[in-house]
């Protein structure tokens, strides 16, 4: 079984955000499952570089979620690729996913790469401006694209993100009960325990990403909410 079915919790840190060295040590022995390194914008080769060394101080394990073809460098463990399935843009579905992989290809270990479909549904969001996603969906639509990920393109995960703003619990609910084997992430405004259990209850994994700056200690009790024996 892959180590990333297992995952219920993880921690999104921004390349182009500063944390201080005792955060980041707070952050990576918080008994999460995994770090995921990414961000729309600002990440560079070099904050990438950066953040890669120094959560390769501890033991948990780290994906690269690529944003940016000249952002990729190898030492992750994983490489999480985005496809922005309610993107108006070929671009965040196609186009660069084929440079990429014109470039790289012969680099590829496949085993480490995991495709994200990705349904952006806050419509105040950089990811959502930058890829011009189609926010305005209806639960049908949201379910329809939770299915194709599922059945037409195989993706190992879909991803309900509403970067920046707390989402719709019945919506990440519905979209569970039509997946069986497509992992389902929600990410998006969770900065309280009792909103990460909330969405743990439906989610397979919950991303927490703004939190970790902006209230760090609070950040770090979604860990315990989603994986402890309290839930
Ligand atoms: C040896 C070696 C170099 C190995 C690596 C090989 C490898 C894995 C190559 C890559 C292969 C590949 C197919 C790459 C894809 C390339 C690519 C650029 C795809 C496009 C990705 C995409 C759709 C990006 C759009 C933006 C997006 C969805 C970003 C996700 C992150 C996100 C929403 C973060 C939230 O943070 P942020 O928006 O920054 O929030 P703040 O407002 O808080 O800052
Ligand atoms: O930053 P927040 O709002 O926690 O969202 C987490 C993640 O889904 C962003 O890609
Ligand atoms: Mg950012």
């Amino acid at each position: 079984m892959n180590e990333m079915t297992t995952w219920r919790h993880v921690f999104k840190l921004d390349p182009n955000k500063a944390i201080t060295d005792e955060q980041l040590e707070q952050v990576c022995e918080s008994g999460t499952d995994a770090i995921i390194v990414g961000g729309t914008d600002g990440v560079t080769l070099e904050n990438v570089i950066d953040l890669l060394a120094r959560v390769r101080r501890f033991s948990v394990p780290c994906a690269l979620e690529v944003s940016n073809i000249e952002a990729v460098t190898p030492g992750f463990d994983y490489y999480f690729i985005p496809m922005v399935l309610n993107s108006r843009d070929l671009t965040w579905l196609i186009d660069l996913h084929h440079e990429a992989v014109k470039q790289f290809g012969d680099l590829i270990n496949w085993e480490e790469l995991f495709v994200e479909g990705y349904c952006i549904l806050n419509d105040d969001c950089k990811a959502a401006s930058l890829t011009r996603a189609r926010t305005n969906v209806t639960e049908e639509d949201v379910i329809a694209y939770a299915r194709m990920a599922e059945h037409i393109y195989h993706f190992p995960i879909f991803y309900m993100e509403y970067s920046g703003r707390y989402g719709d619990v019945r919506l990440v609910e519905k979209v569970k009960r039509t997946l069986k084997h497509t992992r389902l992430f929600y990410g998006g405004g969770i900065h309280t325990p009792a909103q990460a259990k909330e969405m743990a209850m439906w989610a397979d994994t919950v991303v927490v990403g703004n939190a970790i700056y902006t209230n760090l200690q609070m950040a770090l009790q979604t860990v315990e909410a989603v994986k402890g024996k309290s839930t």
